[in-house]
């Protein structure tokens, strides 16, 4: 299989209303090829979930007839960007075409932020919203691995005799990480203050464009790159990320703590639960809680805070994660409800 067959067999496609196919009318987008999946966005005007399902399974039929009946494709839905959004950073200030940022934090490594950063952007851009992800964890880049973009560089443009670093885009998220930037072993031993300014160069020295959101995977715990990031831009808020063990809710606690600190400026949005229960692929609707149950929705009761809703442990989670198509771009639908609910919650709150 290949990019120019599968290109070919979407070329005899037609979205309603357009005259041109949706190949060359440019609908077609983030074309991935990796063993037997394939992978694309599919960009359109239409909310329809009608007219959006009749494109999919012409494209779908197109390319099992056209190209491999066995192919496992995957198709998300952007909405056409809108253009002229009214931008809530200041004028001039770094950022200044962006929205909203929201911060993932966790008070621990390994608890899921990145994968919960990852597709809570997904799921804010399915109803149309431009979206970014900046990978502020220097010493465990995670984006990279989780977009199927690992080796690819960002290109450089000139913006009034500086250069700036245009975001590389994926699946309709413009995404950075220093794991783009530089070879991940050297960032690992890098000290604070070489970190902190290379999270600062992501925030002045790249073209974000005009986002309605900005997603920052922020490095685990609580220290300088946190800081640097919040003296810098003005953060819209927080969303804390645990698991349902002791320890993990223990360690929310001093993300809860930091972030709580009135002098710094950002408002937590509350506390997500990952990895709350398991859940079989062949059996949906059975829900273990191996970890406990409901223990980031009592420690967000005790702090006052919203309780954004429970991720399910679930292994096509942790395979889209390693092959570069999060779950987001896939067909898993219990933990595709999981990850717009969040989206729902942080865009009704932020
Ligand atoms: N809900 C889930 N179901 C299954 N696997 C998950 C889930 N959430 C995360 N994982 C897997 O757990 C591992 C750790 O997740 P992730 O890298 O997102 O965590 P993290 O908190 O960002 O870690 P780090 O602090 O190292 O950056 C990954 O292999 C990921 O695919």
């Amino acid at each position: 299989m290949t990019k120019e067959k599968v290109l070919d067999a979407l070329k005899t496609v037609y979205h309603t209303g357009n005259e041109k196919d949706i190949v060359s009318a440019g609908i077609v987008q983030d074309l991935t090829i990796e063993k037997y999946y394939i992978s694309f966005s599919l960009i359109v005007d239409t909310n329809d979930a009608d007219l959006r399902l009749k494109l999919k399974s012409e494209a779908i039929k197109a390319i099992k007839e056209q190209v491999n009946k066995d192919a496992i494709i995957k198709v998300a839905f952007q909405n056409k960007p809108v253009a002229d959004t009214v931008y809530e950073q200041e004028q001039n200030a770094p950022l200044s075409g962006v929205k909203k940022v929201i911060a993932v934090i966790s008070g621990k490594g390994g608890v899921g932020k990145s994968t919960v950063s990852a597709n809570l952007a997904l799921a804010l851009a399915e109803s149309g919203a431009k979206v970014g992800l900046m990978d502020a964890d220097i010493y465990g880049p995670s984006v990279p691995i989780m977009f199927g973009v690992r080796g690819e560089r960002p290109l450089m443009k000139d913006v009034n005799g500086k250069g700036v670093i245009v975001p590389l885009e994926r699946f309709g998220i413009r995404l950075l990480s220093i794991g783009l930037l530089v070879d991940e072993s050297k960032a690992v031993v890098w000290r604070g203050p070489m970190a902190s300014s290379a999270i600062r160069q992501f925030v002045t020295d790249v073209d974000w464009g005009n986002l309605d959101y900005l997603i920052v995977d922020m490095p685990p715990g609580t220290g300088d790159i946190h800081l640097t990031l919040l003296q810098m831009i003005k953060v819209s808020g927080v969303v804390i990320v645990s698991t349902p063990q002791d320890v993990a809710l223990a360690d929310a606690k001093k993300g809860i703590a930091m972030f709580g600190q009135a002098q710094l400026n950002a408002r937590i949005l509350g506390l997500v639960e990952n990895m709350s229960y398991f859940t079989p692929a062949e059996l949906p609707d059975n829900k273990y809680y191996i970890f406990g149950k409901k223990g980031a929705q009592k420690l967000a009761e005790q702090y006052e805070l919203p309780f954004l809703g429970e991720i399910p442990l679930v292994q096509s989670i942790r395979e889209g994660g390693d092959i570069g198509i999060p779950v987001m771009v896939s067909d898993d639908e219990v933990s595709k409800k999981a990850f717009r609910d969040l989206a729902s919650e942080v865009e009704s709150r932020a």
